[in-house]
Parts: C-alpha cells; structure tokens; sequence
C-alpha cells in the first residue's frame, strides 16, 4: 500500500495514527506531495484524487482510496477485527456520528480558519480567500472544543469507553488548532486532560517518525 501524504499535516495524521493503533504501519510507502508548492492540485495528482487533498490510500490493485474517514474505515477492516470503527451496530453507529462531528465542527472548521483567514499555504496555492468567512469557522471551531470537553466530562473517550476513529478525528483538530495557534480554552479542562492522555499513545507520539521517503 503507498499513501501520498504530508508528513506534518493534521489530515494525514488521522490516518498515521490509524496506522499506528492497527500496527500497520510496515506495510506503508508513504510518499510526500507538498503541498506547499501546491502539487496536491497538479493534474497528475488530481487525476488520484478529484478533491486534491491528502491523505490518498492507493493499493497494489491501483485503486484509489481518498478521504481519512474511508480509509482508516478501509484499514481497520482488514484482518476483519475492527478496533477503530466500532464491532457492533451501535458502536459503529455512535463512533461515525462522533466522527463527522468532530469534522463539522472542529478539524475542517480549523482547516477553513487557516486557509481564509492566515496566509495558509501562500498566495500561490489560496487562490480564493474570504477573511470573514475563516474567522467565523475560528470561531466555530471554538465552540467545537467547548463541545467535545462537555461530552469528555462524562467518558474516557469521544465516542464512548474505548479509543476509536473518532478520537483521532478530535487529535487531527487538536493538531491543527496547535498548528494555526489557536488554543484550547483554559476552561475546558477535560479536553485538555484528554488530550494528554492522547499524546502518551504511541501511535500519537510515533506518527511523524514513520519512513518518508520524499517523492
Ligand atoms: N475531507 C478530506 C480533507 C483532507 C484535507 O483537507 N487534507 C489537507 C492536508 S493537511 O492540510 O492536513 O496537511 C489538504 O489536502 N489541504 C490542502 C488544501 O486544502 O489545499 C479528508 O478527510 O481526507
């Protein structure tokens, strides 16, 4: 399997520490697109990946797998004992809709801060920007911390008791929330405490040590 990825980037953590938690990680070539010369929006690239956007999970078969929900779904199925996506129902029902929120209403409300509203990945690859527009997904995002602290008061773990898909979505939010230096309201202290509990995970700690073999 290759992954085309950024080594640093919040998205394409999600599915490092996938990796990490399935132990995956040895059966990866992960090659680097950067897209801070915007090679994410090459034709080349785009013909792997409409959206232009990493991470994209390509296999030996030259299938192509895009978006970070579809392939940690796609890597924890594989040896058919899900840990991440949940094994009942319920679980899966739970830990998807915990996931998306996460998305909705933190990580991409970040990523939309960075790149309308801070330089984001400079004036050759932000061809459109809207100021008002990224401040108001900031604070959105925001919201979205003080969200998932309220929902951390009352379990150990986003979607439920254990660690799942949905807890590394909040860490990829985390992750670029830290990035664009936008902090973690004092205030939500069971956020904060989860998240340090996150970063003692391996797959957390690990995931930018992987071999990266630069395209
Ligand atoms: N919905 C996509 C979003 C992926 C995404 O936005 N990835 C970022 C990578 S990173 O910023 O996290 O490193 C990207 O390609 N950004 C480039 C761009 O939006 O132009 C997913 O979940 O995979």
């Amino acid at each position: 399997m290759t992954i085309y990825d950024w080594h640093t980037g919040p998205y394409p953590a999600r599915v490092r520490i996938a990796l990490g938690e399935l132990g995956l990680q040895a059966q990866v070539r992960f090659v680097s697109i950067d897209l801070w010369k915007g090679k994410h929006k090459t034709p080349a690239f785009l013909a792997k990946n409409y959206s232009g956007t990493l991470p994209v999970l390509e296999l030996d078969d030259d299938t192509l797998i895009a978006e970070c929900t579809a392939i940690t779904q796609y890597l924890d199925a594989l040896n058919g004992k899900p840990v991440l996506t949940g094994t009942t129902p319920l679980q899966q029902g739970v830990i998807h809709m915990m996931s998306k929120r996460a998305e909705i209403e933190l990580l991409d409300a970040v990523s939309v801060y960075f790149h309308h509203a801070t330089p984001g990945l400079g004036p050759d690859v932000e061809l459109y920007q809207n100021e008002e527009w990224g401040l108001r997904q900031r604070d959105k995002a925001v919201r979205g911390m003080r969200y998932f602290d309220g929902v951390l008061q009352h379990r150990a773990f986003v979607a439920g008791d254990t660690f799942s898909m949905a807890d590394i979505t909040v860490i990829g939010g985390l992750i670029f929330a830290e990035l664009v230096g936008l902090a973690v309201p004092a205030e939500c202290k069971a956020l904060l405490d989860w998240y340090a509990r996150m970063q003692e995970r391996p797959s957390v700690r690990n995931r930018i040590t992987m071999s990266e073999p630069a395209e």
